[in-house]
């Protein structure tokens, strides 16, 4: 209990301690009694609440100048908002940097160029798709009722290289007139752990948000490849927090949010990720039938000799992607301005100039020979590359 110095009693050296005490308390006392005017307080809150907010934005400004990705974020921040503006995409809530920085993926389906028409050999593929991922997006209201027509949450493209599982992807989204996040992985991958983490979280907001959205990964397997212990401990984390986000959309069945992978090695892809894409497509290597669809897609609108043989470049090209076919026709295509430009001077001007009307109308059509030259090419560079191909160029007569 207090005790006021005057109480206590005042001999030898206790004496003037106590003294001593005494005047301080008195002091106190005089300073309490003295009165803080209401103007006095205003002023020192006001101080404290200046003091506070000059102390918070000079370290926010510190630790964003010390941030080493904060250039980038600016960029990406300007870049997203135009994007968006762009696309038409009004959101409903302000987005976060990192789902700013995640829209700068995001692809207008004005600039998807490609559509069904453009894929051939493929419409069993196609058909499938169309029933199992694209009406249930589009047609939403039909199936409203039932909670087993609901897209699927993940969609897995694989095959070889240069098939079309791109081309597939891109035509999905513009015929589901769904938003298309093509991700590059390497945003997540490239960044410290904390960064990556909210960047994997932004993904799928963003996507919610954005819903209908198709969130494509292509060499899905580098990414997501099977989990060992070797892996780094951040990677590791970082798969785990991927397919929980992801567990969270298969939890929710009105959420119209799909991940489509594309992978040439889909045995490299972890087991539980493989799960979760109950929907898989082989998009293999064309047959012969196929590949006469893709060389008649591909020459479609070319100007193309009587004597080319479409049937016989199908028979011989077993083991060509499409991708390869089409290196094919262009390079036979070059052949053909490669004689214009050689037969004279006057030609090869033409083209130099830049004279496009002269050159178009005397250009030759593309010729059987021009594509066995470009078969012979193409066949020499992937036998060097180890390509097993047996068929020569003789074998198209
Ligand atoms: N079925 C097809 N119909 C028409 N063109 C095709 C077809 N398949 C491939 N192509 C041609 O090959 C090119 C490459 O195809 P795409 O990028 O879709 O292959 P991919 O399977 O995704 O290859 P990768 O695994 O290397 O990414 C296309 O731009 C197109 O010119």
């Amino acid at each position: 209990m207090f005790t006021h110095p005057a109480a206590l009693g005042r001999k030898g050296s206790f004496k003037r301690s106590a003294f001593g005490y005494e005047k301080a308390c008195l002091n106190i006392y005089r300073s309490m009694e003295s009165e803080i005017t209401r103007t006095e307080i205003i002023k020192v809150t006001a101080k404290l609440v200046l003091l506070s907010a000059f102390s918070y934005y000079s370290m926010k400004w510190l630790m964003n100048q010390l941030d080493p990705t904060n250039k980038q974020k600016n960029q990406a921040k300007a870049k997203a908002t135009d994007l968006m503006k762009k696309i038409g995409i009004q959101v409903k809530r302000q987005l976060s940097e990192h789902e700013l920085m995640i829209a700068t993926h995001l692809v207008d389906p004005r600039d998807i160029k490609v559509s069904w028409s453009d894929i051939a050999g493929l419409d069993d593929v196609i058909e499938e798709i169309q029933e199992t991922v694209i009406f249930p997006i589009t047609r939403k209201d039909l199936l409203v009722e039932s909670k087993l027509s609901q897209p699927p949450k993940g969609v897995l493209l694989h095959g070889p290289p240069g098939c079309g599982k791109t081309l597939i992807a891109k035509a999905t989204a513009k015929e589901a007139g769904a938003r298309f996040i093509n991700l590059d992985v390497s945003i997540l991958t490239d960044k410290w752990y904390g960064e990556s983490q909210k960047l994997a979280a932004a993904v799928f907001s963003l996507a919610i948000e954005l819903q209908p959205c198709i969130i494509f990964i292509d060499e899905i397997d580098s990414f997501l490849r099977v989990r060992s212990s070797q892996d780094h401990e951040a990677t590791a984390m970082m798969k785990a927090q991927f397919m929980s986000l992801w567990d969270g959309l298969i939890t929710d069945p009105n959420c119209v949010v799909i991940v489509m992978g594309a992978t040439n090695r889909p045995r490299d892809l972890d087991q539980a990720i493989q799960r979760r894409m109950p929907s898989m497509f082989h998009i293999g290597l064309p047959n012969r039938r196929q590949r006469l669809q893709i060389l008649e897609l591909i020459l479609d609108k070319e100007p193309i000799g009587a004597d080319v043989d479409l049937e016989g470049i199908a028979k011989v090209t077993e083991t060509f992607s499409g991708s390869d076919l089409h290196e094919l026709c262009r390079s036979a295509s070059v052949y053909r301005m490669r004689d214009f430009m050689r037969s004279t001077t006057r030609n090869r001007a033409a083209v130099i100039n830049g004279n496009n009307r002269e050159t178009a109308e005397a250009l030759r059509p593309i010729n059987m020979d021009d594509l066995r030259k470009s078969f012979s090419k193409i066949r020499e560079s992937k036998v060097r590359s180890n390509a097993c191909i047996v068929a020569s160029s003789s074998d198209m007569d």
